[in-house]
């Protein structure tokens, strides 16, 4: 080949290279944002390259800097419970401004912002489950802490095959099964509150319920669904899972931006170490149980069972990169969101003592004074039922939905292209004084009393474990473990909200406390 052909080549793969960028970065999205547009949606301005980011970086700032003014007087009285309009400004100023359906950008990715259950439930009577997609720009940024064969992130025949391989392990008789296990590791967490209270010249104890219940529900998590009886395997897979989703989600990063991973590539980094070397623990877990399968005695079919022997029943194999990263979502997944819900709960039920009575006489009628819990009087406590539900309305553990369209969905007049990110605000939903009345933002757990759907307007608009056939798979493990343990800890001690509580909701992936949730404990 001559110098000439090399440079004409040269030129021509660069001129290609260089237009494929512009179109993916600019032509494409202004041809999406055309689209939207004539379909009648409105939005924010975007601009090129960040989309809306800065605009929502300037209002967090701002909104924070008001709430921090008022955390000067964080009493109980004080607290607020309208976390969306302090933790997602954006969100809550754009919903008046453009309506409950509108587009905004997160770099150069469109995202259709949904907060009406009609058009949610309009759009999902479109979509068979395994045709939803996740959206790709979250894809490659989650993979540390979720993997990307893990339930959560697949699609379509994969996405049916390991939830039918799944399933089981979540069935009544099941989980039956985990009642011991779970009564077991509470005791274990209430006995070390015993000795902290007894070492104490008080008769008080000050405890940050946000480092606790993470701790308890890794516990269950590893025993029941891995069988793994070893805490310092369980809290270095704690803590590392903690760390990646501070270094991904606390600090500004640049989603959707163009190479954005590079302006973060100190957090990017770390987050890919941490997650190969959780890696390389789940993997060791799973050669251990691979030589026991078999042989092992079987109290009850434990996730990793199922998974291991799943390797066996169906075409094609799982292999063992779908073994690791099932497991790291199962244990993200299943032991972050049930902490939370019991974090949140603590904290409203310190506020409102009236309600810890509630539970109280119930707890008395149904379980009685002793530790034996039986799985059947799990259903009869249904105020606890109420006070979950309704926890989940104020402080949702999922505050949002992701999809991404696979093919053109229409929706009344309106069509989302092929390709487009969906986002659908929960909380924002969860919020909205025109679903749920002029008393949205009150704690009032009486309102799911006969109504699954604690009196939402729109069966749609009230949804803690997600919609459809993507509905979460834990739902009753986490109402099961989420009963037992504030069961057996109500039973022994009432709690205030502590002197040094600061009500600062925080959004990084769920809500999380901004700095713990500390509360005055008491034995009673
Ligand atoms: C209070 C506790 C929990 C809440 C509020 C919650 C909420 C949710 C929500 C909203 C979804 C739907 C996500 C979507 O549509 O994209 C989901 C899915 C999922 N949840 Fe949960 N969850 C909880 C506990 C658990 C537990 C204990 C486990 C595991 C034992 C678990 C495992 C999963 C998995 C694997 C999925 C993906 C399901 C799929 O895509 O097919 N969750 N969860």
């Amino acid at each position: 080949m001559s110098l000439v052909h090399f440079v004409y080549g040269f030129i021509f793969i660069s001129l290609f290279l260089l237009w494929k960028l512009i179109n993916a970065c600019y032509i494409s999205p202004v041809r999406t944002l055309r689209k939207l547009r004539s379909n009648g949606l409105g939005g924010p301005t975007p601009s090129f390259p960040l989309g809306n980011l800065s605009d929502m970086k300037q209002m967090l700032i701002k909104a924070k800097s008001l709430s921090s003014s008022s955390l000067l007087s964080s009493s109980s009285e004080s607290i607020s419970h309208d976390i969306h309009s302090s933790s997602l400004p954006y969100f809550a100023q754009w919903k008046k401004l453009h309506g409950k359906v509108y587009v905004y950008w997160m770099g150069v990715e469109p995202f259709v912002y949904i907060a009406d259950p009609e058009f949610l439930k309009e759009m999902s009577g479109k979509v068979f489950s395994r045709n939803w997609g996740k959206p790709n720009v979250f894809r490659s940024d989650r993979v540390p802490m979720l993997g990307e064969c893990g339930l959560s992130m697949i699609e379509g025949n994969a996405w049916a095959r390991h939830r039918h391989i799944i399933t089981p392990a979540f069935s009544s008789t099941n989980l039956k099964g985990m009642v011991d296990s779970m009564v077991e590791s509470t005791i274990k967490m209430i006995k070390n509150w015993s000795t902290l209270l007894g070492n104490s010249s008080k008769l008080e104890l000050e405890l940050d319920v946000e480092r606790e219940f993470p701790v308890l529900g890794g516990e269950t998590m590893a025993k029941t669904n891995f069988g793994i009886h070893n805490s310092e395997v369980e809290n270095t897979l704690l803590e590392k899972l903690r760390e990646i989703q501070i270094s991904l989600f606390k600090h500004t990063r640049y989603v959707g931006v163009p190479y954005g991973k590079f302006l973060s590539m100190r957090q990017t980094l770390k987050a890919r170490k941490l997650g190969k070397e959780i890696d390389g623990i789940l993997l060791s877990i799973i050669n251990a149980r691979r030589e026991i399968i078999g042989v092992e005695p079987r109290q009850h079919e434990d996730l990793l069972r199922l998974l291991l022997e799943g390797e066996d029943h169906f075409d094609g194999q799982l292999t063992t990169k779908e073994l690791i990263d099932e497991c790291k979502t199962f244990f993200f997944g299943g032991h972050e969101t049930v902490a939370l819900s019991m974090t949140w709960t603590s904290m409203l039920l310190a506020m409102y003592p009236k309600w810890q009575d509630e539970l109280r006489e119930e707890i008395k009628e149904v379980i009685g004074d002793k530790d034996d819990i039986d799985f059947t009087m799990l259903a009869r406590l249904k105020k606890m039922g109420w006070v979950f539900n309704e926890s989940q309305r104020l402080y949702p553990s999922s505050p949002n939905l992701q999809r991404q369209a696979r093919s053109d969905i229409q929706v009344g007049n309106v069509v989302i292209p092929n390709g487009t990110n969906i986002w659908i605000d929960v909380v924002g939903m969860h919020h909205d004084p025109d679903l749920w009345g002029n008393d949205v933002n009150e704690f009032k757990p009486e309102r799911f009393d006969g109504d699954l759907y604690g009196g939402c307007k729109n069966k749609m608009g009230y949804l803690p474990f997600g919609f459809g056939g993507r509905m979460c798979i834990g739902k009753n493990y986490a109402l099961m473990e989420y009963k037992i343990v504030m069961s057996l800890i109500l039973r022994r001690f009432s709690f205030s909200v502590a002197p040094s509580y600061h009500h600062f909701p925080t959004y990084f992936f769920s809500f999380r406390p901004g700095s713990g949730v500390p509360l005055i404990v008491k034995p009673l």
